[in-house]
């Protein structure tokens, strides 16, 4: 049996990186994948600007005096002109430092006499001022390709004027559920069968990361069924990836299909859940095209996708950055049975006296998908470890794994 570790190790290292980019709108950049670095001609901001609504001047004039007249008025979007000695500009908030001011006094801090205003609360040097180039300046490289554009990215970009960018164009992926017992949603009850949850738990997992999902339904249980339509998927996909049939059964034409079209290589994770794991590689007309068959047991379908196939996809998307890092925090169960396999427990954060700690799902079973529903993420125990509360555990959030 393999590893996590060695599982995981390898399987990165045979990632192909897509060379296929697209220029997009700025707008359509959600989650997409950037393909170039993106350098600023721009400073951000374009110029000393002013942090509140109220009056620059210059901090010497404070020295003579505490009243002055407005000699000037300054909106955002306007550009003054060199401040008079002795005066004061109307400001706002995002308008240009006038020539010959230093700071800023926030209206509440003056008020008006005579027709003049008085500061009534002395601001010192640059104070209330925004610098050029505060945030980005010219040449800076505020992004490097492989970055995944989140929201905050797409501002960014937008911050320094770019309004196209080029992206990596989303990967397809073409999923098949196997497994003659399978009743699709909707469908009345049978005696023997149960509904296929993993074709819907892809149909999300698929799409929530930016891929382009091909979903093939379920395909006849026969060898040549199963042979014609991956080498179909093949063709129209970048990865092809099933569900079920991957253990030591008969019943499954998943395995001798794949080696009729390229090469197979099945698995024994040391890891629960998830213990059988396929990767091949299929020969298409344009080159051989990657494939993962994950475990039948929806908890186990679920955490391999999370596990090994998220960060598989994502390099092979072009994203740089696929590690994803756990909070540490205190057990609030017991673990008192060591596994020699790695543990991937479905577990939450909960609030206890003011402190976090991880609770646990009481039932782990694979094939329990009510404790990845309940849960926000995984606590790995390791081999061969065993767990009291109040021990400190890994905590791996499901959100980091998007
Ligand atoms: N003799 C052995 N048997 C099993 C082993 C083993 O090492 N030796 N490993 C067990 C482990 S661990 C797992 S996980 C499963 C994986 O089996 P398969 O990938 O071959 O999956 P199936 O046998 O097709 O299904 C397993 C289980 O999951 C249900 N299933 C399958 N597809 C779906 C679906 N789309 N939606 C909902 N449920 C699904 C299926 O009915 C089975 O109950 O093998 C163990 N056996
Ligand atoms: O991989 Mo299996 O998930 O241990 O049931």
């Amino acid at each position: 049996m393999k590893t996590f570790d060695e599982t995981l190790y390898a399987l990165l290292n045979d990632v192909q990186v897509t060379t296929k980019t697209e220029t997009i709108n700025v707008a359509d950049g959600l989650y997409r994948i950037l393909a170039e670095d993106i350098v600023s001609s721009v400073n951000v901001p374009p110029h000393d600007n002013s942090q509140m609504d109220g009056y620059a001047l210059h901090s010497f004039d404070l020295e003579h005096a505490d009243t002055f007249p407005v000699s000037q008025r300054i909106a955002a979007g306007a550009v003054g002109t060199e401040l008079e000695n002795g005066t004061v500009a109307r400001i706002f908030t995002g308008a240009p430092i006038p020539p010959g001011a230093n700071q800023v006094v926030m209206q509440e801090d003056t008020e008006e006499v005579d027709g003049q205003i008085r500061i009534k609360v002395k601001a010192n040097p640059n104070e209330n001022i925004r610098k050029k180039g505060e945030d980005i300046q010219v040449g800076q490289t505020i992004l490097k390709a492989g970055t995944r554009l989140r929201p905050q990215e797409l501002g960014l970009v937008s911050s320094i004027g770019i309004g196209a960018i080029k992206v990596y164009q989303p990967l397809k992926i073409a999923t098949f559920t196997t497994g003659d017992e399978l009743l699709e949603p909707g469908e009345a009850p049978q005696e023997g069968k149960i509904y296929n949850a993993n074709r819907y738990t892809l149909s999300g997992l698929i799409p929530q990361l930016g891929f382009e999902l091909i979903d093939l339904g379920r395909v006849e249980d026969t060898l040549e069924a199963t042979v014609d339509a991956i080498a179909k998927a093949a063709e129209q996909a970048d990865v092809v990836m099933t569900t079920g049939g991957v253990s030591v059964g008969e019943e499954d034409h998943i395995k001798p299909a794949i080696e009729q079209l390229g090469s197979l290589y099945t698995w024994k994770v040391k890891m629960k859940p998830g213990k059988p794991l396929a990767y091949g590689k299929i020969k298409a007309q344009k080159g051989t095209i990657p494939f993962f068959g994950l475990p039948g047991n929806p908890v186990s379908a679920f955490a391999t996708f999370k596990l090994f196939a998220r960060p598989y996809l994502m390099k092979m998307q072009g994203a740089s950055q696929i590690k994803t890092n756990p909070i540490w925090l205190a057990a609030d169960f017991d673990w008192p049975k060591a596994n020699f396999r790695r543990d991937f427990l479905r577990a939450r954060i909960t609030n206890k006296r003011q402190e976090s700690v991880i609770e646990i799902y009481p039932q782990q079973g694979s094939g329990v998908l009510m404790s990845a529903s309940w849960a926000e993420g995984f606590v790995v125990i390791p081999e061969d470890t065993t767990i009291a509360k109040g021990d400190k555990v890994a905590f791996y959030p499901f959100s980091t794994f998007v």
